[in-house]
């Protein structure tokens, strides 16, 4: 077959694949009404992990890997339970038989709330009015006084955080929340006419995405930088001027609105950049019971002491799950504050019903802004040991971490770096988070000849802190052209680290956390296991690992064991060994260089601003 016919068969199976899309989400349609003439929620999790296994287990036979049979069907089961959800409530909120919809967006044509509002009211399918405003407040307005049907806001992003101007206008409206929606912020350079980035002397753009993009900008040698009102008004220049020498910041989509192509895509420093946003209208809705809801109130309690959280404790006493609290000052009554809560239930039941009488009566002030479908979707993991049930295994089959199974030792690519081939590698720990010593630390031990830094940032505090401290050190190893490593302890924190670093840890705890070990068998990233007490332990848990999918597995031994004990697990696994070193300057070269004969392939060692030990092992290693 030449290429054209095994295009053409390619996009045969791809017409094919779309049409059988089609056809499961008007069976799950079906679904939806069948559940509404005999009530039952929407979401069915049992039903889906049941359904998951099943096709983790068929894909493997047809040679279709676990992690990305799970994630397509990830994304067409959240498709399917919101279209289900986009049903019902329609049916138990007619609209209006207005032949088109209005909204009321900030920016202009191609701005993130523009592409944002098409995006959520595209599931109406009716002829879009959209009414560009220059302000929130001009939003609020144009939705009070019925102008538009539908206004649009801004509320978080995961970068820069709250949105406060809207929190603020939240608390003097009449309008009600109606719906959320998520949106990828997707920064990209758009130029209108065929360039290079090279050329581009000129960069129109708004503030937020330059502060967002600025590692990326840094590189560009002498750019002229000019700042507009918004992204939209930077990519109506751009294609005003179509010169080869221009380019906007903004999104492709958005870019495409003004005849703009992305020259280069991906730009933002953190890149799981995404901004959640409320959709406001003048009538309250009602959500379903079948559908996950969301309900967002304000209230204001007393100054004493535990006002808040006797409040919360209403909440937490009647089950109801907490999403959010922001703080924002009440204008006009200094040091008082108004709390801004979501929660995740449905304003009609009698749960939360009964919530909010006990809350009217311990708080000063309290309002339902308003109840809507939840648009997050989480995705339902199929627990390890039904993972495993779903392996085939062959007969004989010997384990995966044995030289019977792979002769050669494995390589690991950390980074830029290799763990397994002929140089060792170096890896420095930091023991506590440095602050604002961190660019300095790195700085040293690039000079003395490490390649990994190593740093916990999720010990000790909470998620928000940890990935801030992620991205700083993201941002510092690649500064100084060093490898990033960080300990990771449950499944969240192995997804957030993978975005951000080279290297995950799992210390011998982790042996005992299924999840933790899947997540980190299904992550792409390499993996760095801390040897328990007894190897033999660890060598199942590596099985373990390695079964999921991902096979750049390290041993880290930090128990010192006896030379013996190391040379017979490097006879036994393929799996690049690493030690952590600790002595003084003397010794540390001496038994680094014995460690790396006996088959070591690399070192860890804790750094201080003081010691130089790390540069004494290089020396001795990299004679
Ligand atoms: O089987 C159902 O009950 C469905 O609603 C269909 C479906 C699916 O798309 O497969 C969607 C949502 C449920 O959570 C489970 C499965």
């Amino acid at each position: 077959m030449n290429l054209d016919d095994i295009r053409n068969n390619i996009t045969r199976l791809d017409q094919e694949l779309l049409s059988l899309l089609a056809q499961r989400k008007t069976l799950s349609l079906d679904v939806a009404r069948s559940k509404l003439e005999n009530p039952r929620p929407i979401r069915d999790q049992e039903r889906e992990q049941a359904l998951l296994v099943d096709l983790v287990s068929q894909g493997r036979q047809l040679g279709l890997d676990a992690h990305f049979v799970t994630r397509i069907f990830h994304t067409i089961i959240e498709d399917s339970v919101l279209s289900q959800q986009a049903l019902l409530q329609d049916l138990l909120n007619p609209r209006d038989s207005v032949p088109a919809i209005s909204v009321a967006f900030l920016g202009l044509k191609g701005s993130y709330s523009n592409m944002a509002a098409r995006k959520y009211l595209s599931r109406f399918q009716a002829p879009l009015i959209e009414h560009n405003c220059e302000s929130f407040q001009q939003i609020f307005e144009t939705v009070e006084s019925g102008q538009a049907q539908y206004g649009i806001l801004p509320i978080e992003n995961t970068s820069s955080g709250a949105i406060n101007d809207v929190f603020d206008l939240m608390q003097h409206t009449r309008l009600s929340i109606v719906g959320e929606l998520t949106q990828p912020i997707e920064h990209c350079l758009l130029v209108a006419t065929d360039t290079r980035v090279e050329q581009i002397k000129t960069l129109y753009t708004h503030s937020q995405p330059y502060q967002q993009c600025s590692q990326y900008l840094s590189r560009l040698a002498d750019l002229d930088v000019k700042f507009c009102a918004a992204s939209s008004n930077a990519m109506e220049q751009v294609a005003r001027l179509s010169r080869p020498d221009v380019a906007a910041l903004g999104s492709a989509d958005g870019g495409a609105l003004h005849g703009l192509v992305p020259l280069v895509e991906g730009l933002a420093n953190q890149k799981q950049n995404m901004t959640r946003f409320i959709v406001v209208a003048r009538k309250p809705i009602e959500v379903a019971e079948q559908i996950p809801a969301k309900t967002s109130f304000i209230m204001s309690t007393g100054q004493q002491s535990g006002a808040l959280v006797e409040a919360l404790l209403v909440l937490r006493n009647h089950g109801i799950t907490m999403t959010r609290l922001e703080s924002r000052p009440i204008i006009g009554n200094p040091w008082e504050e108004m709390f801004y809560v979501d929660v995740a239930a449905n304003a009609n039941s009698g749960d939360m019903q009964s919530a909010m009488k006990e809350l009217g009566n311990i708080t000063r002030f309290i309002k339902v802004m308003g109840c809507y479908p939840s648009a997050e979707v989480s995705p339902t993991r199929i627990p390890a040991r039904l993972l495993n049930k779903t392996q085939t295994p062959k007969q004989n089959e010997p384990v995966r971490y044995s030289r019977h199974y792979k002769a050669d030792n494995t390589r690991v690519q950390v980074g830029p770096f290799t763990l397994g081939g002929d140089e060792p590698l170096l890896i420095a720990e930091l023991e506590s988070w440095p602050g604002s010593q961190l660019d300095e630390l790195a700085r040293s031990i690039k000079e003395q000849g490490g390649q990994v830094l190593a740093l916990d940032c999720f010990t000790d505090v909470g998620t928000e802190l940890g990935l801030d401290r992620l991205q700083q050190l993201h941002a510092t190893a690649e500064r100084f052209d060093l490898a990033a490593m960080t300990r990771v302890t449950n499944a969240e924190q192995v997804h957030k680290a993978a975005e951000q670093v080279d290297w995950l840890l799992l210390d011998a705890k982790a042996s005992s956390n299924d999840e933790l070990l899947s997540a980190a068998g299904r992550c792409t990233r390499p993996l760095l296991l801390e040897l328990a007490e007894e190897p033999e332990h660890s060598l199942k848990v590596a099985q373990h690992i390695l079964q999921q999918g991902n096979q750049q597995l390290a041993l880290l031994d930090s128990q010192a064991l006896p030379l013996s004990s190391l040379l017979e697990l490097s006879s036994r696994t393929h799996l690049p060994l690493v030690s952590r070193l600790s002595g003084d300057a003397t010794t540390l070269p001496r038994l680094g260089d014995a460690l790396h004969a006996a088959g070591v392939s690399g070192f860890s060692i804790a750094v201080t601003d003081s010691n130089r030990t790390l540069e004494q092992l290089a020396q001795s290693l990299y004679r």
